[in-house]
């Protein structure tokens, strides 16, 4: 894997990138538990963030990463993916760039896209949490951003009936807390990365609300509050996020699925 202290802005094919993937990868992972940061913890033996690079320079329309490594640990990220070389799914064309992060999501999001060169139009987010994300997912949100939605997300349905709550707080927090509604399951989506915008307007969207020292836990929350539409393409189940310890349990088991099914 070849991953660079700076760029030019073209692909390593030496052609200007057209799509770019920013992986956010600066996070702690605290509800994992103690241990390395989440995205540098091994699934299979290779660091999850290995396993979501591999997953968008996999994609046929991505030849530009932006890894977005903790605040501290640019050096150390740069030398992790340098020690994992080129292989299968990680096609040449691929650049691999390594920028600092931030304190929060939103501001690592928001560092990796100044990273992003004028050439490119679209811009994909990916967690690297949700490092097993087939390509053909990755491949579909692309293809529906150059069809024109300037905001595509992938979700999934879902399975749990949601109940709205009335959080406890201060001297009552935890005790039981009350139910205020429950939303029409049919109407919700769970919602994955990559989510894929057109370049412009995912900027726009990250200085609009750093200008209004709002938070959004996804980029097309940020991307609604301007007012464009945003839309959903379907998600997948592996595309899950891994948070919890159990996450590591259902990644192991997905990874061992796919060996057995590429008869290794
Ligand atoms: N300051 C941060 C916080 C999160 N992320 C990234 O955002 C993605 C989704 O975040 P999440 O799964 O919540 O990761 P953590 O913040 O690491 O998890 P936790 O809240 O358990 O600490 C991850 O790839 C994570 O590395 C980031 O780049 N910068
Ligand atoms: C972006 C995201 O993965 C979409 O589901 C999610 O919102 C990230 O949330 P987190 O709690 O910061 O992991």
């Amino acid at each position: 894997m070849s991953a660079t202290p700076d760029h030019g802005g073209s692909g390593a094919s030496g052609r200007p990138a057209r799509t770019a993937a920013v992986i956010p990868a600066a996070g702690r992972g605290v509800r994992l538990g103690p241990g390395a940061p989440k995205a540098l913890r091994p699934l299979s033996g290779t660091p999850m963030l290995v396993h979501a690079v591999r997953a968008m320079a996999g994609s046929r329309s991505v030849s530009l990463v932006i890894v977005v490594a903790p605040p501290d640990g640019a050096d150390e990220v740069r030398r992790l993916l340098d020690a994992y070389p080129l292989s299968g799914s990680l096609t040449d064309t691929t650049e691999v760039v390594v920028v600092p992060g931030g304190e929060t999501r939103q501001e690592s999001v928001r560092k990796g896209l100044a990273a992003v060169p004028e050439t490119v139009t679209t811009v994909l987010v990916h967690d690297a949490a949700r490092p097993l994300v087939p390509v053909d997912t990755v491949d579909a949100v692309a293809a529906a951003v150059r069809d024109g939605s300037p905001a595509v997300v992938p979700a999934l349905p879902l399975a749990d009936t949601v109940k709205q709550v009335e959080p406890r707080t201060g001297e009552r927090a935890g005790e039981p807390e009350p139910v205020v509604g429950t939303p029409e399951r049919a109407l919700l989506r769970a919602v994955q990365t990559p989510q894929g915008f057109d370049r412009a307007t995912l900027v726009a969207a990250h200085e609009k609300i750093a200008l209004e020292g709002e938070g959004a836990t996804d980029d097309a929350g940020m991307v609604e509050r301007l007012g464009v539409e945003v839309v959903v393409v379907p998600g997948h189940e592996e595309a899950f996020k891994v948070t919890r310890p159990l996450d590591l349990v259902l990644a192991e088991a997905v990874l061992a699925r796919r060996r057995a099914n590429d008869g290794f």
